[in-house]
């Protein structure tokens, strides 16, 4: 795409929806023309970004006991059916697969919404004793479900391109009740590297995912003050155990069925990443995520061109080999052409090099989150970058922390949590009971969002439908 037709478009991050689509295109990220609603392509730009999203995902899971696997994507219409919530909670959702060629299937075929019941068959044939457990497994995939709310590229896809899923198997309910507060812990890491801060509650009851006993949320807050639920933990109970016959002998020789949990993650972590630290010029990488985490601009004037671009190269290599992705800026494009074209794509350092600055054996750096310019001392210079870098991090995630506190209102009347939430998160006392709660969702015209897992219990409020005494307080947000 040339430069100039990128130059006009992009609208100021207030007027976020519009903010957010144009961004995705100016940077780079996905090409949402692809003719099926729902699917989308990632550039080459954007999909750098999802690879080391990734693996930030892959190292916490892997350094935690996980192993990575994968299953079929076809899920045969008679092992989808067994389990009745889950149908229920997906039937709508499915894409099914009829024919072969030209031949009819004698058995219709699921593309997996998600893979339960693609692999719990198998963990039925795994699962033996108590000694096979825990079993931690996930993979990363591609899953479908036939969306019919609003679709949006990286937030609400019909083709959930990233699909991180973790599935595992437990002796009992509390091992596995364990496990899930694990994979709460492991997302707010994995979010804290992406300098996103997260509200962490569990679903109300008739928010949970299905077939669940119960399921546990990460919500980001993004900048409409719309939350937007970027990971789930599922407690499975032995709903599925027995719906599959998963059962394994105990060490004094009983059959007992398994305990299982599930958790995932899509590229809605790639959406509130660049949602929250993005700003007019476009977006704000966390130099672990960012696929050019430096670009070197020489400044080059008739004299002393070749030293200059010569000293550009040497530090590039040195950056290189310290294992920093970096790239030099030769074109012919005016520095003020360049300068907006890499802010746009989030890099998170410009180091601007010219004759004064050989002279002074330094390199000017430019921080990209804050604008900030800085000498470093060349010879210093993979040092210097190193800790730009994490000085960027810690001031994302501080940032995005304050936004997020700033955006959740105390509130005691309904009233106030209506006009509230129009910002973000609001919190009001909740007695437990489902009638309140869905009377509650009814006059506020949006929904529990859930109990926070960790809310000091130090006071006793009224539910404001009953009236009766709670210590226990509930978000409520528009949500995507
Ligand atoms: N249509 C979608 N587009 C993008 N991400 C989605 C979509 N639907 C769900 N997600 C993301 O995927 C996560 C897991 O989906 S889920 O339905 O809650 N849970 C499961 O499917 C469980 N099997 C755990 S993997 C959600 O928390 C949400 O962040």
């Amino acid at each position: 795409m040339a430069e100039s037709e990128k130059e006009a478009a992009l609208p100021p991050k207030e007027e976020f929806s519009e903010w957010y689509n144009e961004l995705l295109w100016m940077a780079e990220i996905m090409d949402v023309r692809y003719p099926v609603k729902g699917l989308y392509v990632w550039y080459p730009f954007g999909f750098a970004i999802r690879r080391n999203t990734y693996n930030i995902i892959r190292e916490i899971l892997d350094n935690s006991g996980h192993q990575e696997a994968l299953f079929p994507l076809l899920i045969p219409e008679n092992e989808f059916m067994k389990e009745a919530e889950h149908i229920k909670g997906f039937e709508d959702e499915v894409y099914w697969v009829t024919h072969g060629g030209r031949d009819t299937l004698d058995i219709p075929l699921a593309l997996r919404p998600t893979s339960e019941t693609a692999i719990y068959p198998m963990y039925k044939m795994w699962v033996r004793s108590h000694a096979d457990f825990p079993i931690k497994i996930y993979q990363i995939v591609n899953t479908f479900r036939y969306e019919t709310k609003h679709t949006r590229p990286l937030i609400r896809l019909r083709e959930i391109t990233s699909f991180k899923e973790a599935h595992t198997v437990h002796a009992t309910w509390e091992d596995a009740e364990a496990q899930v507060k694990e994979a709460i812990g492991l997302y707010t890491e994995i979010y804290r590297r992406l300098g996103v801060p997260v509200l962490r509650s569990r679903r109300p009851d008739w928010d949970k995912f299905p077939g669940a006993d119960y399921t546990d949320a990460l919500d980001a807050i993004m900048p409409d003050g719309r939350t937007l639920q970027i990971g789930t933990a599922h407690h499975l109970g032995d709903n599925f155990a027995k719906t599959f016959d998963i059962k394994y002998e105990t060490p004094d020789g009983e059959q007992r069925y398994a305990y299982q949990t599930c958790y995932g993650i899509s590229e809605r972590s790639i959406a509130a990443t660049i949602s929250i630290h993005g700003d007019d010029k476009g977006l704000v990488l966390p130099p672990e995520i960012a696929p050019v985490q430096v670009v070197i601009i020489p400044i080059i004037f008739k004299k002393g061109a070749e030293e200059v671009l010569a000293a550009c190269k040497d530090v590039k290599e040195r950056l290189t080999k310290a294992g920093i992705r970096v790239e030099i800026d030769a074109s012919d494009l005016r520095p003020g052409a360049k300068y907006y074209k890499w802010e746009m794509k989030g890099v998170p350092l410009r180091l601007e090099i010219g004759p004064r600055d050989l002279q002074n054996n330094v390199a000017v750096a430019v921080r990209r989150d804050t604008g900030e310019k800085e000498q470093i001392s060349l010879p210093e210079i993979e040092a210097g970058v190193s800790s730009k870098f994490e000085a960027i991090h810690e001031n994302l995630y501080q940032k995005a922390k304050v936004e997020l506190e700033n955006r959740i209102f105390e509130c005691t009347e309904l009233e106030e949590v209506k006009n509230k939430i129009q910002d973000g998160v609001a919190t009001i006392p909740w007695c437990g009971k489902r009638e309140c709660g869905r009377a509650m969702e009814d006059v506020i015209g949006a929904g529990i969002l859930g109990i926070p897992l960790e809310q000091k219990r130090d006071r006793k409020e009224k539910c404001p439908i009953c009236g009766e005494e709670t210590e226990t307080r509930v978000y409520v947000a528009r949500t995507y």
